[in-house]
Formats: structure tokens, C-alpha cells, sequence
């Protein structure tokens, strides 16, 4: 099976049940009525810890200014409003576009980005622009994302493209730091649109969604005219959408692991040439250490290419001076050794300083630390604690606390679960009066979910062997399917007119192989497993299970590790009053052994 659309499929997710009902606006041939991302981000910004508010939420301030704003400019918002849910009512049709068409190999399909790139005169714009390609299996955006900050702090206009987004498409597409603004996404959009719509026949279908994504991407840099265009692959290298760039100014190759081997190969010989398919002549490339046959695979590509691949090590922290890097965990010291080799690189090759040495002892310039200490990321590593129990409560703080990554592989599974030990036993020292309150009580759940492409054999293991090993233990397992996969996608085309039937078996099997590796010592009488995991229809119907057990039993928290390939949906939604009635019940269906 073929995901690749669906893979970068916007994290947006639709409510099955209450979206009908809510808004007449949902007539045919438009997108279902979207939740307000103003109102989920400034919620949400006013609720993240490490609050890094550099302008990642633009529309937290745009709300307050419209508020104050006279009539005629709130009724100008209002329809800017509604024009950006019919855009993404349009994306989403990509989607599914994608998905009915995923015949042939990728190959076939790469031919028409050419044809694309003639409709949309991209193709001397993006022969002028400064491009920064990074492909890996893991890393990629965070290295792009560095590369941008430290390119910034030097002064330069910066592009970033990376994927997929936490809550709203726009911050895939981001200007000097900042997540592109709905008004310049809606102008760039249509540019996009329109063209290829006229253009595109059944010879030339309309681009899947994340080939559009990059075209609009590549239209936005150069119409923006950016120094320098910061690029992450969406999936692979060689047939990705961004490799239409013929001469970067340098590429990286980020963490090489095993992930899409559906599309990209079984071995990480085959996974590592994909994934050199960005290298170009002439263009120096680097990579993050890598295992041996990994290494050998890109060597290889580099070598026919008569191209230089050199190692950039792990970053080491002392080169910040007392700085700590924006992004947290320890593999971000190889995301930044990466992205400094990237940065100094095009920095040299540009005119704008000296070659600095690979792998360099002694502190970094400033600007390289200021760039590095200031990137940030939604959905990596990301903690949320739930606004709707937690306000409820005001006398204590923070009884359901989400903990967002989106590992969907197996060593970022094992980062993931180290990242959750690791700073869930820092909160559980709380205030001597907390403690007194909830007698540090914690349950650590685990909510998780990915697509069935991939092997829940190798994720799972991983997660539960490093927790065990970092002394900590799930208590409970909640199992949810990923929302987009049985909504309507707001293609009118497309769209069943009978609500799909939610298949849970792909959920119910990796519950079970959440059970088995749980009672693996215990022998065949584990405990009742309905104890220690559940099957939800929904993510909302996981989490108001969540919230409801925090009030049921409010001495205790509830630590939530939201270990999903798109952290995203849960990023809003968890954000979101929930719109059934809170004495609901939480309607998992139980795992039964047989
Ligand atoms: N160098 C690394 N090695 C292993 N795991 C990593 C590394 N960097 C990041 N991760 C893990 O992968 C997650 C995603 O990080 P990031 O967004 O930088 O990667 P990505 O390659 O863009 O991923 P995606 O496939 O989701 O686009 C992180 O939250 C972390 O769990
Ligand atoms: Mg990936
Ligand atoms: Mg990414």
C-alpha cells in the first residue's frame, strides 16, 4: 500500500458525529466546518510550558487585534474565515485524490512535477534560489528548523517547508520564523489553484496533496523572495516533490531508520539510496553518523556523483556556551551538528563568512548559538496540559497532562518513551502543597496510534523495553484510529454519503500485542486486561475517557504520553470542550483474551 499521501495528509481531523449538525455552512461540495484555530492556538499558547511564542502563533495576537477591530473588519475576518475552511476543504480533496489514484510507482507519477512547475513558472525562480534539501528517516525537521534559526540570526530572509503541520497547515510554510499568514497563504493558494486547475486534465491530474504542498511552497520562497529556502523531503529523496530543486547549495541526510519500508525498501541499504536521491553534482553534502550500511549506501551515491559526503557529528553541548538548544532531547545534539555543518555551508558558500571547520571543539559564534537556543517545533517533544480538566479544577494544576511526539518509528519510539521517564519523573516532584493534595499520585497512560502500514511488532517492544529500562510503567494503554482516515475530507466528489463505519480491527490488533507483551512474564493468567487497555472509536472519545477518571478521581494525575504519528489531531482536540454531554461514559470497547 501506498501512504504517501496520506502521510503528509493535513492533521486537520473532522468530529464524525457533531459536524453535521453544527453549522449550516456544511453544504455540498465545501470542507466541513473547521474547528477555529485562532481560538485552539491562543488557548493553547497560553497553555504551553516551554512557551516559545517567537511568532509561531500569529493568530493568537490576530484575534485579539480583530477583536478590537470596528465592525466592517470583523466582518472582513468572518469571510476571511470561511475562505480559509474552503481552502482546506480544497487540500483535502488532494487527499483523497491521492489516495484513489495511488496506482503505478512513484516514479510515473514524478513526471508530471515538471509539467506542474511549467504551469506554474517555477521553474526559473527555483533555479535562483538558495536551497537548503535535508531527507533522513528521522531529524529532518528539526534539522531544517535549526538551519532556518541560525540562518536568521545572521539577518538573512528565511523560507522553511517542513511537514507534516501540528494544527494548521500554514506552519509548514514558514517566513522568517514565522508560520505564513493566513492572508499571503490565501493570496498563494489561489495563485497555485487556479493555474493548475485550469492547466490539469485526466493526462495531467491536479498534484496530490503534498506535491501541491511543495509546489505552493516553492511559489511562496521565490514570490516572497527569501535568501535563502529551507527544505525538508516529505518522503524519501529521490521521488520526493521537493527534489525538483537541481542545484542546492548543500543537502542533508538526517537519521537513517526504518520507516515506510513499504515504499523506500526493506533494508537500510535500499532506505539510505532513496533517500541519497537529493544528493546533486557539485553539491557538498553531510550527513548525521549513520550506521555502516547505511553509510555505505550513501558513500556510494556520493561517489558516482563525484560529490564530497562528509560525516558532521554529534553537537557538542559545551559549543553553546551556557545555551541550552530550543529543541529538547538528546538527539537534538545530532539534529544540530547536522544543521550547523548546513548553515556554515551555505554561510561560506554564499561569500558571508569563513569556511568554518567540520566538527569544530571550540564555541560556536554567537549567531550560531542565538539560532540554535531559539529554533522551536510544535509536536516534538511538546507538552500540553489539558485546558478543559485543568480549568475546571483551579485549585490544582494540571490532572490530565498530554505529552505530545510524533515517533512513529522504531528508535524514535525508544527517544520518545526516554524524552516521557524522563520528564515525567521531574514533574512529579511537585510543590510541597500539591504533594500534600494529590499525594503524588500518577497513572502514566499511553495513547497511541499509527497507521497500519506500519509494524506494531517493531514500535511497541521498543516503547514498552526503554520505559521498563527508565523505570517506568504504563498503567494503562488507550488505542485510537487516526481521524482522517474515516471522515469526510470535504471532497464533493469523493465523499461517502453514508457515514463510514469505523473498522477497529487494526486497533483492536495492536492492543493485543500491547496485551501479549505485557503478560509475556506473567504467563497466561495476566490480569483482566480491560484494566490495562481500551479501544476507542475516537480520540475524543479517549481523551473525555481521560478527563473523566482526572475528575473522578482528582488525587491522582494523569500523565499522558501521546505517542501518535499525528500528535496533531490531538494537539486541537484536546484543546477542545468536547461537544457530548461529560457524564457520557467512555465507551471503550474491551479486550477480551481468548
Ligand atoms: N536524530 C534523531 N534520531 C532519532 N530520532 C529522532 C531524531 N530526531 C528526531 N527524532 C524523533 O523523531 C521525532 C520527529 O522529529 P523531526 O520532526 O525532527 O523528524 P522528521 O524526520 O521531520 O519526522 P517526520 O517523519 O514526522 O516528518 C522526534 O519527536 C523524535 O522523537
Ligand atoms: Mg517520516
Ligand atoms: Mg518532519
Amino acid at each position: 500500500m501506498r501512504h504517501c499521501g496520506a502521510h503528509h495528509a493535513g492533521t486537520t481531523t473532522y468530529l464524525p458525529t457533531t459536524t453535521s449538525t453544527s453549522s449550516s455552512r456544511a453544504r455540498p461540495g465545501r470542507a466541513p466546518p473547521m474547528p477555529h484555530p485562532p481560538l485552539v492556538a491562543a488557548r493553547l499558547c497560553r497553555r504551553l510550558l516551554c512557551s516559545s511564542s517567537r511568532g509561531l502563533f500569529p493568530h493568537a495576537m490576530a484575534s485579539s487585534f480583530t477583536a478590537a477591530a470596528a465592525a466592517p473588519a470583523a466582518q472582513q475576518a468572518g469571510t476571511q474565515r470561511e475562505e480559509y475552511e474552503e481552502v482546506l476543504g480544497r487540500l483535502s480533496s488532494l487527499i483523497t485524490q491521492k489516495v484513489r489514484a495511488h496506482t503505478g510507482n512513484m516514479g510515473n507519477q514524478w513526471d508530471l512535477m515538471e509539467r506542474y512547475l511549467q504551469i506554474l513558472e517555477l521553474e526559473e525562480p527555483i533555479a535562483r534560489m538558495k536551497v537548503i534539501h535535508v531527507a533522513g528517516t528521522k531529524g529532518k525537521g528539526s534539522t531544517c528548523t535549526f538551519t532556518e534559526s541560525i540562518l536568521r540570526s545572521y539577518g538573512f530572509r528565511t523560507g522553511l517547508f517542513t511537514s507534516p503541520h501540528l494544527m494548521d497547515v500554514r506552519e509548514r510554510f514558514r517566513l522568517d520564523g514565522v508560520d505564513i499568514s493566513e492572508e499571503k497563504f490565501l493570496k498563494y493558494f489561489w495563485w497555485c489553484w487556479n493555474k493548475l486547475k485550469e492547466k490539469t486534465d485526466d493526462d495531467t491530474p491536479m498534484p496530490a496533496y503534498f506535491r501541491f504542498m511543495a509546489l505552493l511552497a516553492f511559489k511562496i520562497f521565490s514570490a516572497e523572495q527569501v535568501d535563502v529556502a529551507v527544505l525538508e523531503v516529505g518522503l524519501g529523496g529521490r521521488f520526493d516533490a521537493t527534489n525538483v530543486v537541481k542545484a542546492p547549495v548543500v543537502c542533508g541526510i538526517s537519521s537513517l531508520g526504518y520507516d515506510h519500508m513499504e515504499i523506500l525498501g526493506n533494508t537500510l541499504r535500499e532506505i539510505a539510496g532513496e533517500k541519497a536521491g537529493i544528493f546533486k553534482k557539485g553539491v557538498p553534502a553531510y550527513t548525521s553518523p549513520q550506521s555502516e550500511e547505511a553509510m555505505a549506501s550513501l558513500k556510494q551515491r556520493a561517489s558516482e556523483l563525484g560529490i564530497s559526503l562528509q560525516v558532521s557529528d554529534p553537537l557538542k553541548p559545551h559549543l553553546l556556551k551556557d545555551q541550552h538548544l530550543g529543541l529538547q532531547g538528546e538527539h537534538q545534539y545530532i539534529n544540530a551538528g547536522l544543521a550547523v555543518a548546513l548553515a556554515s555551508t551555505w554561510l561560506e558558500k554564499q561569500g558571508h563568512v569563513e569556511r568554518m571547520p567540520l566538527n569544530r571543539t571550540d564555541p560556536l559564534p554567537d549567531e550560531f548559538i542565538k539560532g540554535l537556543s531559539s529554533a522551536s517545533l510544535q509536536g516534538r517533544a511538546q507538552i500540553v496540559p489539558d485546558s478543559q480538566v485543568n480549568s475546571e479544577e483551579k485549585d490544582r494544576d494540571c490532572s490530565v497532562v498530554f505529552y505530545l511526539d510524533g515517533a512513529h518509528s522504531p528508535e524514535s519510539m525508544e527517544i520518545c518513551a526516554t524524552w516521557f521517564s524522563r520528564v515525567t519523573k521531574e514533574d512529579r516532584v511537585p510543590s510541597s502543597m500539591e504533594q500534600s493534595r494529590t499525594g503524588g499520585k500518577s497513572r502514566k497512560i499511553l495513547l497511541f496510534n499509527c497507521m497500519s502500514v506500519r509494524d506494531p511488532m517493531r514500535l511497541l517492544p521498543h516503547l514498552v523495553d526503554t520505559s521498563t529500562q527508565n523505570g517506568l510503567s504504563f498503567d494503562l494503554a488507550l488505542f485510537v484510529p487516526n481521524q482522517s482516515q474515516y471522515n469526510k475530507l470535504g471532497s464533493n466528489t469523493s465523499a461517502p454519503a453514508e457515514p463510514e463505519k469505523i473498522d477497529l480491527s487494526w486497533q483492536l490488533s495492536l492492543q493485543s500485542v500491547w496485551e501479549k507483551l505485557l503478560h509475556a512474564d506473567k504467563g497466561v493468567n495476566g490480569v483482566n486486561s480491560s484494566e490495562t487497555s481500551q479501544v476507542f472509536e475516537s480520540l475524543p472519545l479517549a481523551i473525555e475517557c481521560l478527563r473523566k477518571m482526572a475528575r473522578e478521581d482528582p488525587t491522582t494525575s494523569y500523565q499522558t504520553c501521546a505517542a501518535t504519528h499525528r500528535p496533531s489531531s490531538l494537539g486541537s482536540r484536546a484543546q477542545e470542550r468536547l461537544p457530548w454531554p461529560d457524564n457520557s461514559e467512555c465507551r471503550g470497547s474491551h479486550h477480551h483474551h481468548d
